[in-house]
């Protein structure tokens, strides 16, 4: 099987380096290109795939091709290259709310999974949602499914209107998690710690409550409580997050992000 990655951004790039170091493809039948020429020097300095600058010197030769473009460059892309394409390929977008309607249309093809990683994949600990279309086989989705498991945990969701409110949890989450610690590590400093303590405060913080989350059953209210006295600290901090109302307000985040997908994916729906 050869794979050909399209983007090599923070995802294309993170796929592809997931997929070598998982040895479930020979080298040369991982492919990759990007449209940038500095980003396309950086790749070839990686010997394990092999780089291309032409859609045509790869995208007929894949069986599965990633696309990991922005979606504001998903027309232009599915534009060049669906007379390269050809009936059996099959295409997995990683990209935010463009729909597998818009993209059988843009390609002029049947076999597409639609799918949203988050950016911990980096680290082997991605949280990939997908769903594909009627054409792809019970056997070609196991194939797509070990790909994407190379990344971290892969979830098979029903619609793409699952995809899209995933999106607002996983897909954007680990920002969500980057705001709460920026403000956390604002709040250190002003507290007087030093640039490196405050990391190592809000980082060991972040991790171990993290890793407790995972070591039960418990929901993180029922480990809220434990880490609460009555009449303490914890307590004090938590009622200050009640009267701003800052759990609605995230919820309120998570369905704008849902949202923005769902927009997302009329913008590009028609070229
Ligand atoms: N970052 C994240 O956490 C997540 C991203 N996604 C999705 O992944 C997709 C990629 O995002 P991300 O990796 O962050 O974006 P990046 O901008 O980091 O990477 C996209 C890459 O694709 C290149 N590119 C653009 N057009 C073409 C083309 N026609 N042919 C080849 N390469 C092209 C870009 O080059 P240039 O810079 O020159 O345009 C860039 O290098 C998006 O659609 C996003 O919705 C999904 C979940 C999480
Ligand atoms: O912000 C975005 O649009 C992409 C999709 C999910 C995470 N990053």
């Amino acid at each position: 099987m050869k794979v050909l990655v399209i983007g090599g951004g923070n995802m294309g790039l993170t796929y592809a380096e997931a997929i070598a170091n998982s040895k479930f493809l020979k080298d040369k039948d991982l492919m990759i290109l990007d449209n940038s020429k500095e980003k396309t020097e950086e790749l070839r300095k990686r010997s394990h795939f092999a780089v291309f600058e032409k859609l045509e010197d790869c995208v007929p030769a894949a069986d599965v091709i990633f696309i990991a473009v922005k979606p504001y460059h998903a027309n232009a892309l599915m534009e060049t290259m669906k007379d390269l394409t050809s009936e059996g390929q099959i295409f997995i977008s990683l990209m935010a709310g463009v729909t597998i309607a818009a993209i059988q249309e843009g390609l002029n093809r049947k076999k597409v999974v639609r799918a949203m990683p988050n950016l911990p994949a980096q680290v082997g600990k991605g949280l990939t949602s997908f769903t594909a279309s009627d054409e792809v086989s019970r056997l070609e989705l196991s194939t797509i499914e070990n790909l994407l498991d190379t990344t971290g945990r892969s979830v098979r969701l029903d619609t793409e209107n699952d995809i899209d409110a995933s999106t607002g949890i996983s897909g954007s989450g680990p920002a969500y998690i980057f705001y709460f610690m920026q403000s956390m590590l604002e709040a250190a400093l002003k507290m007087g710690f030093s640039k490196h303590d405050s990391r190592v405060l809000v980082e060991q913080t972040f991790a171990g409550a993290v890793e407790l989350f995972s070591s039960s059953d418990l929901d993180p209210e029922a480990w809220m409580n434990r880490v609460a006295s009555k009449g303490g600290t914890t307590r004090a901090a938590l009622d200050s997050m009640d009267d701003n109302n800052v759990k609605e307000m995230i919820k309120e985040a998570a369905y704008a992000a849902f949202n923005r997908a769902v927009e997302l994916g009329k913008e590009y729906q028609n070229g």
